[in-house]
């Protein structure tokens, strides 16, 4: 097997681990949150924050597969991310995690059995030492894995686990109907902060990104102040200021 742990560019302290990772890797023994981390929003925090405290010195992170399950299953669905890879590590990083386990949503991985991902990647491959959830968390093949099978497999295995309920109305389904609403206010309530939108060199969003409906919205970009920009129905931003690779959506006028 080969490792393949790589610094993220725009990160420092993260290691974002991707598929093959070979036994005996920083992860050993570690705290791993386990779900898609899509916006990392106000409940994912909460779980971030128990498995710091949890940890004590050792490593903890999450897991987050590439492409999201979403676009595999429904590729046809409208764009619905959050945040991009790219923004995904950075929150990370800010979040104090050491690392992402992103492996690749492929065929053979998407159809491991809740019980060979607990025993081949959860213990063979990271040999974590606890995994810790939300209450509604689901996985394995046709998502038949709950945390019941967790608790059930992990401690025969060495790895405790840990199951949170859900906090607060927090999910990323609730700040995506936000933001199609264009409901700022709520997608900042529930995300803990603004809503950050990747652009493409061009002024558009991302084009797997979620787009907010057309109108006049007040954003912020890096070095200026907040100020109006409009956003068309084909997710095209227009401003006066050039437009850098992000911009924050803080609300939205008539
Ligand atoms: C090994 C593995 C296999 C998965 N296979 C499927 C699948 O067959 N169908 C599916 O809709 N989601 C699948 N998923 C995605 C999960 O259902 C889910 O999106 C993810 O684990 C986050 O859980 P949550 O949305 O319940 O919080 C899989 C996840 C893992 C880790
Ligand atoms: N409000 C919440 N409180 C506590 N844990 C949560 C909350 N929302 C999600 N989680 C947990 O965070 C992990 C990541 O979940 P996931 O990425 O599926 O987020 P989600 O908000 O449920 O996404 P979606 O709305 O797209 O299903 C899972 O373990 C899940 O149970």
């Amino acid at each position: 097997m080969i490792q393949v742990s790589i610094q993220s560019p725009q990160t420092r302290g993260l290691a974002v681990i991707r598929h093959r990772l070979v036994q005996g890797s920083a992860l050993r023994g570690g705290v791993i949150v386990l779900g898609n981390f899509d916006g990392f929003h106000r409940g994912h925090q909460f779980l971030i924050r128990r498995a710091r405290a949890l940890a004590g010195a050792r490593p903890v992170g999450v897991m987050s597969v590439e492409p999201h399950p979403r676009q595999v299953f429904a590729p046809q669905a409208e764009p619905f991310r959050l945040a991009s890879p790219a923004q995904k590590h950075r929150m990370a990083e800010s979040l104090g995690l050491d690392f992402v386990y992103e492996p690749a949503f492929e065929p053979d991985f998407a159809a491991l059995s809740p019980d060979a991902f607990i025993t081949e990647i959860l213990a063979a491959r990271l040999g974590v030492g606890h995994v810790l959830v939300g209450a509604d968390f689901h996985f394995g093949a046709r998502r038949a894995g709950t945390t019941r099978t967790l608790a059930e497999t992990c401690p025969g295995l060495g790895i405790g686990v840990t199951v949170l309920p859900l906090q607060g109305g927090f999910s990323s389904t609730a700040v995506r109907e936000a933001l199609r609403a264009g409901d700022m206010a709520a997608a900042t309530r529930l995300l803990g902060r603004p809503w950050e939108a990747e652009l493409t060199p061009s002024g558009r969003l991302s084009p797997r990104q979620i787009c907010p409906p057309a109108g006049s919205y007040l954003v912020r970009v890096p070095g200026f102040g907040p100020h109006l920009a409009r956003l068309t129905g084909r997710g095209r931003v227009i401003a006066a200021e050039p437009l850098p690779a992000s911009l924050t959506f803080l609300d939205r006028r008539a």
